[in-house]
């Protein structure tokens, strides 16, 4: 049986354009001029995908787009809004569309909408439940509401913003949210926004043409058209500067992208979500994030707790490091001891669950045996903020013949090894423990003299 698509509009023009599209796809298309039609039509037969018009004459689309959620919360809704209407588009998703399309319908926009929705076949949730609790472990309330978020929001094409501590698990969360959705046979290409210099940012997105500057020896491909389909994950989206700001505002809005030194727009279908460990709200308010991107990259926001308000389940997740770091290197599976549990939950872990797998790691070359003691796990010791900072409580003592800023300068050469040394010099990592973007650390390196 061909699959069932729901119209509901009350414009001659739109139900025609849509009904021809949707045949064309092989899809059945029934019709509805009105909400009371729509969900009477909805009792009495399944649909796999519908599309409301927002304004409709015994209400609005919204109000159909909540009473789907209620009742056939698997069935995909699309809206139909009016060009430059992003507010209710943003309003829709929120609500919990699928995914919206404006007027004037564009053919292209259309079919990829249908083909995304018709991938989320309703028996898929199950699946992906036990999916999603092998790789995002915790068996916390909180970690089963956010399972539970992830799941909702794969089935939908919204732009996701993702907020949580360095470490927590923003980019495992995307990743599940791509790999659940419609979009998982695609690409998911992650960015870290911070890691690009400022010159070469537009290229890296939008790629380039040959002989659009030195050194652009042939044509290439930027990150949009590699996730082209599929998903694009910008990770600590605050460090993106600010021109850039504006040309991402611009590709999002137009589905478009222009290569540097390219003359013609490329057509682009990506779902955008981004992450940041920093408060992107105070961002905006510090004039260092646009406000209007600020508005499209969060339509939803999904919070990623931190480590210490999961204490629970951090035996859980200790073993499961374990258990890999073992097959990683083909030996027996080394046990905590219960006094290295309590150490474990009694920490604060300010760098969240990678700092536990950086621990265990470390651990494991001190343990003797099959055993990690609580001493292995060689803890710092806790500091009474639970803040996401280092503690730099005298890491070089002073000397009193030494200048301010020769002092100042071994202070902060031992605060930055100290943190190359517990993120195993991965400078990314190192960044986001210190708190500064990662062109900052290159250049303090260099400074320092530590590369
Ligand atoms: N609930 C979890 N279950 C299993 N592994 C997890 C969980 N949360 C995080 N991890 C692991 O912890 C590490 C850090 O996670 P991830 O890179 O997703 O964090 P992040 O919040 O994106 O960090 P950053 O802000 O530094 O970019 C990864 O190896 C990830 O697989």
């Amino acid at each position: 049986m061909n699959p069932q698509a729901l119209i509901v509009d009350d414009e001659p023009d739109i139900l025609d354009l849509l009904s021809m599209t949707l045949s064309g796809m092989s899809i059945d298309c029934v019709t509805a001029e009105s909400i009371a039609e729509a969900e009477r039509l909805l009792s009495q037969q399944s649909f796999d995908l519908c599309f409301t018009d927002m304004r409709l004459p015994d209400g609005d689309g919204l109000q159909l787009v909540k009473s789907i959620q209620a009742t056939h919360p698997e069935l995909p809704i699309a809206v139909i809004t009016a060009y430059g209407n992003m507010d209710l588009a943003v309003t829709a998703l929120k609500s919990g569309a699928f995914d919206f399309v404006s007027k004037p319908l564009k053919l292209r926009v259309l079919r990829e909408l249908v083909e995304a929705a018709l991938k989320l076949s309703p028996n898929r949730p199950h699946k992906n439940d036990r999916r999603s609790r092998d790789r995002l472990l915790g068996e916390t309330e909180l970690m089963r509401e956010l399972r539970g978020k992830v799941a909702k929001l794969a089935r939908s094409q919204a732009p996701v913003y993702i907020s949580g501590e360095s470490g927590t698990g923003k980019e495992l969360v995307a990743r599940l949210i791509h790999d659940l959705g419609a979009r998982s046979d695609k690409a998911f290409v992650p960015v870290n926004c911070g890691a690009i210099p400022n010159e070469l940012v537009e290229s890296e997105f939008f790629g380039h043409k040959k002989g659009a500057f030195t050194g652009a020896v042939a044509d290439k491909q930027g990150l949009f058209q590699h996730a082209d389909g599929g998903t694009l994950f910008l990770d600590e989206v605050a460090d993106l500067p600010l021109m850039m700001q504006v040309k991402l505002l611009r590709a999002i809005q137009e589905k478009a992208i222009r290569p540097v030194g390219g003359h013609e727009e490329i057509n682009v279908d990506v779902r955008i979500l981004s992450a940041t460990h920093k408060n992107l709200a105070e961002c905006v308010d510090e004039g260092t994030f646009r406000q209007d991107l600020f508005y499209r990259l969060n339509v939803i926001e999904l919070q990623v707790p931190p480590l210490r308000e999961r204490k629970a389940d951090i035996q859980l997740l200790a073993e499961h490091i374990l258990q890999n770091l073992a097959g990683k290197t083909h030996s027996v599976v080394t046990k905590l001891t219960p006094e290295a549990i309590t150490a474990l939950q009694q920490y604060p872990f300010p760098g969240n669950v990678r700092e536990l797998e950086n621990t265990l790691e470390r651990a494991l070359t001190w343990a003797e045996g099959t055993r990690i003691t609580a001493a292995d796990l060689m803890l710092p010791v806790a500091t009474s903020s639970t803040k996401n900072t280092m503690s730099i409580s005298a890491l070089v003592e002073p000397e009193i013949n030494q200048d301010l800023e020769s002092h100042l300068e071994d202070q902060e050469r031992a605060i930055i090894e100290k943190a190359l040394n517990e993120t195993r010099w991965n400078k990314t990592a190192a960044a986001k423990r210190l708190g500064i973007t990662f062109r900052a650390l290159r250049y303090k390196l260099k400074k320092l003299d530590l590369e």
